[in-house]
C-alpha cells in the first residue's frame, strides 16, 4: 500500500485526522500523501512534516492512485467540476467520507462511472481508534478489500449497506462527540463533588474507557455489567435512576435519531 499515492481533497478536521492516522499506522509516508485545501497556508505545519500540500486539486488528482473526498457536502459539486477533467476511472479509486452523498450522486454529477467507496470514520482515526463504516454500490470486491485493509489499520471497520450510511454517520461519526460530551458532563459532576477539573476529567475519561473495554473485551451486554455495579439500596442505582428520570437514555436516542435525519439531507438541501 505504501507504494500508492493518496490525495486528500479537503484537508480539514477529518481529512487531516485520516492522513495522520495512516502515517501513524506506518502504511503511508507523508511523502506519499498530498493534502489540499484552498487556504493552503493553513497546511504549512504539514508541509514541514513532509506531506505534499497544495491548493491545486487537479494536479493533486493527477499524481494520485487513491483520492479521498473530504470537503463539506455543500462544497462537493464545485470540487467535482474542478477535478472532472483530471479523473481517470481506470486509474483512480475515490473514497468519499462526505455525509449524505451516495456513490451514485458522485457519478451522476461527474457524468461518468468511477469506483467510489464511501467511508464514515470518526476523529479517533488520528490515533488508530476509529469505528469506520464502509459501503459502495459500484466498487470492485478487490478495491473494497483494499479500502477495508486501509481503514483496519486505523481502527475497526465494517462493511454495511449503503442505505445505512446516514445511520452510521449519526451513531459513529457524530457519536464520538456524544460520548465526549458525556465524559465532559461526568467530569463537571466530579468537580461539583470535590475534584479539581483536570483530575475529574482524567478520572471520567478512564472510567468511560473501562466501560467500553468491558463491553468490547468481554462481549457482554451493558445491563449485565450495570447489574454488577448497582448494589441493592446503593448509591449507583440511586444516581442511575435519577439520570433516567431526567431523560438520560431518551436524550441520547433522540439525539442520534436527529443526527441521522440531518445527515440524510445535508447534500440534498444544498
Ligand atoms: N469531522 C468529522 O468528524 C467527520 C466529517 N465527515 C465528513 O467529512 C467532510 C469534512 O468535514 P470536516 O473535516 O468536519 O470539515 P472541515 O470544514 O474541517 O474540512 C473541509 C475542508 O475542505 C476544504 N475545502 C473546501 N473546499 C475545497 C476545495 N474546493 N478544494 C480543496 N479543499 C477544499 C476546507 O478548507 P479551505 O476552506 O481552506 O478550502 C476545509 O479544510 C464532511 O463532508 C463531513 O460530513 C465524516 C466523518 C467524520
Ligand atoms: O457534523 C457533521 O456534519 C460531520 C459528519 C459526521 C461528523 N461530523
Amino acid at each position: 500500500m505504501d507504494t500508492k499515492h493518496i490525495t486528500v481533497l479537503g484537508s480539514g478536521n477529518i481529512g487531516l485526522s485520516l492522513a495522520k492516522g495512516l502515517v501513524k499506522a506506518n502504511i503511508f509516508e507523508p511523502e506519499n500523501i498530498t493534502l489540499t485545501r484552498r487556504n493552503v497556508a493553513a497546511l504549512q505545519p504539514y508541509a514541514e512534516l513532509g506531506y505534499n500540500t497544495t491548493a491545486n486539486n487537479p494536479e493533486a488528482v493527477a499524481k494520485a492512485d487513491i483520492i479521498v473526498l473530504a470537503v463539506l457536502p455543500q462544497q462537493l459539486n464545485k470540487l467535482l467540476d474542478e477535478i472532472k477533467p483530471s479523473l481517470d476511472p481506470k486509474k483512480h479509486l475515490l473514497i468519499s467520507v462526505i455525509s449524505g452523498v451516495n456513490c451514485q450522486d458522485v457519478c451522476n454529477h461527474l457524468g461518468f462511472d468511477i469506483e467510489v467507496v464511501r467511508a464514515m470514520p470518526n476523529t479517533a482515526i488520528a490515533i488508530g481508534q476509529s469505528m469506520t463504516c464502509l459501503a459502495s454500490s459500484n466498487a470492485s470486491a478487490e478495491n473494497l478489500t483494499l479500502v477495508k485493509s486501509m481503514f483496519d489499520t486505523v481502527g475497526v471497520s465494517i462493511q454495511i449497506n449503503e442505505e445505512l450510511m446516514t445511520s452510521a454517520t449519526a451513531l459513529c461519526a457524530c457519536g464520538i462527540a456524544f460520548f465526549l460530551r458525556s465524559i465532559r458532563a461526568a467530569s463537571q459532576g466530579g468537580t461539583e463533588i470535590g475534584f479539581h477539573a483536570h483530575d475529574a476529567l482524567k478520572m471520567a475519561a478512564q472510567t468511560a474507557k473501562g466501560a467500553a473495554d468491558l463491553l468490547l473485551q468481554l462481549s457482554s451486554h451493558p445491563e449485565q455489567e450495570i447489574d454488577k455495579v448497582t448494589s441493592p439500596k446503593g448509591c449507583t442505582i440511586a444516581g442511575l435512576n435519577e439520570m433516567e428520570h431526567n431523560g438520560f437514555s431518551s436524550a441520547m436516542i433522540k439525539g442520534i435519531k436527529m443526527s441521522a435525519e440531518k445527515a440524510g439531507v445535508l447534500y440534498k438541501n444544498d
